[in-house]
């Protein structure tokens, strides 16, 4: 039997202009007998750079790899663009890029062969002349096209990070989902990436979700600020609220930390 018109249209979920990009809603993860996360819930609106915060151990890559479907929640879900990470991975997957842990390439391949090989995984890059362009792209966002043609052996820790962006970038997903991509990264590194996101926040008009220990980074880039603390989300708010009297992002954790 055929469906009507607005049969079809109930079953496709339609993102709101003004649904938050991100929706995390009740997120548990246990394993064992240790709880990792516990009912975390928090919202990243659209072109919003939220970063995430914690101290060592609180569960931030843990939720990331809920967030992307690498682990299942025990109970509570993940909505990415309306669609769930939990019942509908790959559709919520088209809408995110990530790096979780540092991003693997083939060093003895150039950047770009890497990134070539990689778009054969995206749906949206159907054939050949498709896809090297998307690549051309890419590696320009990232200011990497000068040495694209060179091995990844002999890239710097940074240039790897934002290979790392490229590839995530590569199916144009509305969010970025980095995990700790400054870590390692020396002044200029940490320079050039935060440049970089900047610019596919205003210039591109990503949303981005940024896990890092690098404070005073967080307080030139964020929107949004979560922290989280021994599986549980203990702030979630505007940067302004976070540091409100504190004068920095790093006293108002402290603060948070030690109470
Ligand atoms: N598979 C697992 N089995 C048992 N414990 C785990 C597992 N994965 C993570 N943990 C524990 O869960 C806690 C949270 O780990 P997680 O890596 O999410 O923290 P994090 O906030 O990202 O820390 P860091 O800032 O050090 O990267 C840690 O105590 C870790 O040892």
């Amino acid at each position: 039997m055929q469906a009507t018109q607005t049969e079809r249209e109930n079953r496709i979920v339609i993102p709101q202009a003004e649904q938050p990009l991100v929706e995390i809603g009740n997120v548990t993860k246990r394993v064992r007998r240790r709880t990792l996360l516990q009912n975390v819930s928090f919202t990243v609106e659209r072109g919003e750079i939220c970063g995430l915060l914690g101290p060592n151990g609180a569960g931030k890559t843990t939720l990331i790899r809920v967030m992307t479907g690498l682990i299942r929640p025990d109970s509570g879900d993940v909505l990415i663009g309306g669609r769930s990470v939990v019942r509908d991975r790959q559709a919520a997957a088209a809408q995110f890029g990530a790096i979780v842990e540092s991003p693997i390439f083939f060093p003895y391949m150039t950047g770009r062969d890497n990134l070539d090989n990689l778009a054969l995984l995206h749906p949206n890059l159907p054939d050949r002349a498709a896809r090297r362009q998307r690549v051309r792209e890419v590696l320009e966002i990232v200011r990497m096209d000068q040495r694209a043609d060179e091995r990844v052996k002999t890239y710097s820790l940074g240039m790897k990070q934002r290979l790392g962006i490229a590839q995530a970038l590569l199916g144009d997903p509305q969010l970025l989902i980095l995990d700790e991509p400054a870590n390692g990264l020396d002044p200029m590194g940490i320079r050039e990436l935060r440049e970089l996101i900047l610019r596919l926040k205003h210039d591109l008009g990503k949303t981005v979700l940024i896990s890092s220990h690098l404070l005073d980074e967080l307080q030139k880039i964020c929107d949004r600020i979560v922290v989280i603390r021994e599986g549980e989300r203990v702030f979630a708010g505007s940067r302004e609220e976070m540091i409100g009297d504190h004068g920095s992002l790093e006293e108002a954790f402290v603060e948070r930390m030690t109470t």
